[in-house]
C-alpha cells in the first residue's frame, strides 16, 4: 500500500498558538485534543452491515482498515458504503474490495512539530476530509477530521467575538474617561465617540409576519423616552434590536452603551452601573471611575441579561429609572443622568417574580412596551433567507466561493428546530462554507449532530437525497455523461439508469 505522508516543516507561528484564546483556563485547543481515537477499526474481513454500524456509531466518513496487529492497511469511507449499496452489495458481504488501499495519515509523534496550515493542507490533500494519525508502528490511534479542526475554529472565533465585545466594554478605561466628554445631544462631537450603535432596521433580515409587527412596533417606539423591553430566546436577535431602536431614536448621535447583566460579579455590578470614587474599595482604581449610567447620558443604555441582575441592584435601578438621582460607589454627590433604557432577557420574568428574585416594581416599570421576537423556528421561510444572505456577506470574508445550499440540505435547515436561533444559524452556515469552499453546501458539510437528528426525524428521506446528492454529483463532475457517471460512482449502467428513474433525471 502507499500511505502518503503530511510534510512536517517547523513553523513559527502555530495553530494552537492562534486558537487558544478561545478555550477556557487550562483546556487549550491542540491538534493533539482534537484527534477523534478509535477504540476499533475495521478489518478487511468486516462485512458492509459492519461498516455501516461502525460510522452510524462514530459518527466517521472515514473508517480505518487495520491488519490483525491495529497496523493501518487501508481506509474505508462513506463513499465507499455508498458504493457497495448502489452495487447492491449484499449486507454480509467483505468491504475488502471496496474499501481504499491509499491513506493520508500523519504520524502522532510529529503532530507537535505541526502548524494549522500544515494539517488543514494534508486533510484537504486526503479529498476524504481526513487524516489517520498512526503511532511510529504504523498502529491506528484516531483519526483528526476536518470537521473538528473546522468545528474548533468557528466556537474559538465566536468565543473571540464574544471576549473581544466585552473588552471593549468593560476592560478599556481610556475609552471610558474619553468618553466622559461627548455623548450629550446636540454636542457635534458625538457621533465620534466609542460607543456608537452599528445596526438599523436594514440589518434585520425577516419576511416574516410576526417580526415585521415587531420592527414596526419598535419604531413607533423609537420615537420616545419609554422604556422598551425585548423578549425572546438566546440568538433570536434581541441585541440587533436595541442597536436598531437606538438608531432610530432622536439620540441616535449620543452614547449606546450596554451591561451585559450576567457576565459582572455581582459585587462589581454596582460599581459598573454608577462609577466609583477614588479609593472606594480596595482594587479599584486610583483616580475612580466614572459608571454606565453616566457614560451613556443623552443616549441609550442596553441592559442585557436583565433577568440575571441581583436584587439588591434591582432597588437601585428603579430609583434611577423613576428619576431619582444615584450616588457613585464610595461618593457623596448626588447625580442625574438623562438615559433612554432598553433591557432585554431570555428569562421568564414573570416566574423570577413568583420566586421573588425579580422584583415586581422593576418589571412594570421595563415592561411599558414589550416586543417579544418569536424564534427562529416559528419563522421557518426566514431560514434559508438568512442563510442565503450570510452566503453572500461571508464568502468575501472566509475567502469562499460557496454558491447556495444544495437542496436535500435546505430541508434539513427547514426542519431543525433551532435552539440556538440566528445565531446558531449562522455558525451552521459559516462552518459549513467552511467545509465545502466552493459550490454547494452539501450534507458533509453538516455539523455531525445535525445529519444524526436529521436522520433519525427523516430517516429514510435523508437517505434517498444523500443518494440523489451523489448522483447528481458525479453527473456534475462528468458533465452529464451517464456511463462515465456510472463508472465514477462504481455501478453498473443499468443499475445507474434505475437510479437516475427513481430520482426523475
Ligand atoms: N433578523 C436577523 N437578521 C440578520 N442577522 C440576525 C438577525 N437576528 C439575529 N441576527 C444575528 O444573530 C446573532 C445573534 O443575535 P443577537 O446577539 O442580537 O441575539 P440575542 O437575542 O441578543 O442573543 P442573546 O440573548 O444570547 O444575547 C448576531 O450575529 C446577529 O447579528
Amino acid at each position: 500500500m502507499s500511505c502518503e505522508e503530511g510534510l512536517f516543516a517547523p513553523m513559527s507561528y502555530r495553530y494552537e498558538e492562534r486558537i487558544h484564546y478561545g478555550q477556557g483556563v487550562g483546556d487549550k485547543m491542540t491538534l493533539h485534543n482534537m484527534i477523534q481515537p478509535i477504540s476499533t477499526f475495521l478489518r478487511a474481513t468486516d462485512s458492509l452491515e459492519d461498516a455501516a454500524r461502525a460510522m452510524l456509531e462514530t459518527r466517521l466518513d472515514v473508517l480505518p482498515v487495520g491488519d490483525d496487529e491495529g497496523r493501518l492497511i487501508g481506509v474505508f469511507s462513506r463513499s465507499s458504503l455508498y458504493r457497495m449499496i448502489l452495487e447492491k452489495a449484499p449486507a454480509h458481504s467483505p468491504i475488502r474490495e471496496f474499501m481504499k488501499t491509499e491513506a493520508v495519515t500523519t504520524q502522532l509523534d510529529k503532530l507537535s512539530e505541526t502548524t494549522f496550515e500544515q494539517m488543514e493542507q494534508i486533510i484537504q490533500n486526503s479529498h476524504v476530509g481526513s487524516s489517520i494519525i498512526i503511532d511510529s508502528d504504523r498502529r491506528i490511534v484516531g483519526v483528526l477530521t476536518k470537521a473538528r479542526v473546522v468545528n474548533a475554529l468557528v466556537e474559538s472565533k465566536n468565543d473571540l467575538r464574544e471576549q473581544m465585545e466585552v473588552m471593549m466594554q468593560v476592560e478599556k478605561p481610556d475609552l471610558l474617561d474619553r468618553s466622559l466628554d461627548v455623548g450629550r445631544i446636540g454636542d457635534k462631537a458625538a457621533v465620534n465617540h466609542p460607543y456608537r450603535a452599528v445596526y438599523t432596521w436594514n440589518h434585520i433580515i425577516t419576511r416574516d409576519k410576526a417580526m415585521k409587527q415587531c420592527m414596526s412596533l419598535a419604531a413607533k417606539a423609537a420615537r420616545r423616552l419609554t422604556p422598551v423591553l425585548l423578549l425572546g430566546e438566546s440568538g433570536t436577535g434581541k441585541e440587533l434590536f436595541a442597536h436598531a431602536v437606538h438608531n432610530a431614536s432622536n439620540r441616535a448621535s449620543g452614547p449606546f452603551i450596554t451591561v451585559n447583566c450576567a457576565s459582572i460579579p455581582e459585587h462589581l455590578l454596582e460599581a459598573e452601573f454608577f462609577g466609583y470614587e477614588p479609593g472606594a474599595f480596595t482594587g479599584a482604581d486610583r483616580a475612580g471611575r466614572i459608571g454606565k449610567f453616566e457614560l451613556a447620558h443623552g443616549g441609550t443604555l442596553f441592559l442585557d441579561e436583565i433577568g440575571e441582575m441581583p436584587r439588591s441592584l434591582q432597588a437601585k435601578l428603579l430609583r434611577v429609572l423613576e428619576g431619582k438621582d444615584f450616588f457613585r460607589v464610595g461618593g457623596n454627590r448626588p447625580i442625574q443622568t438623562d438615559v433612554r433604557i432598553i433591557s432585554a432577557t431570555h428569562a421568564p420574568l414573570e416566574d423570577r417574580i413568583r420566586e421573588k428574585t425579580f422584583r415586581e416594581d422593576l418589571y412594570y416599570r421595563l415592561h411599558i412596551i414589550t416586543l417579544t421576537i418569536p424564534p427562529l423556528r416559528q419563522r421557518k421561510n426566514d431560514i434559508l433567507l438568512l442563510a442565503n444572505t450570510f452566503i453572500k456577506q461571508l464568502n468575501p470574508i472566509l475567502d469562499t466561493n460557496v454558491t447556495g445550499i444544495e437542496e436535500a440540505v435546505q430541508k434539513v435547515l427547514y426542519h431543525h428546530d433551532w435552539p440556538g436561533n440566528i445565531r446558531q444559524l449562522r455558525n451552521v452556515v459559516e462552518r459549513g462554507m467552511i467545509m465545502a469552499e466552493q459550490g454547494k453546501i452539501s450534507f458533509a458539510d453538516l455539523p455531525e449532530e445535525m445529519l444524526q437528528k436529521a436522520t433519525e426525524i427523516h430517516g429514510k428521506t435523508v437517505v434517498h437525497a444523500a443518494e440523489k446528492m451523489e448522483i447528481e454529483r458525479a453527473l456534475r463532475e462528468t458533465n452529464g455523461n451517464k456511463a462515465k457517471a456510472a463508472r465514477l460512482l462504481g455501478i453498473s449502467r443499468s443499475v445507474f439508469y434505475e437510479k437516475l428513474k427513481k430520482y426523475n433525471h
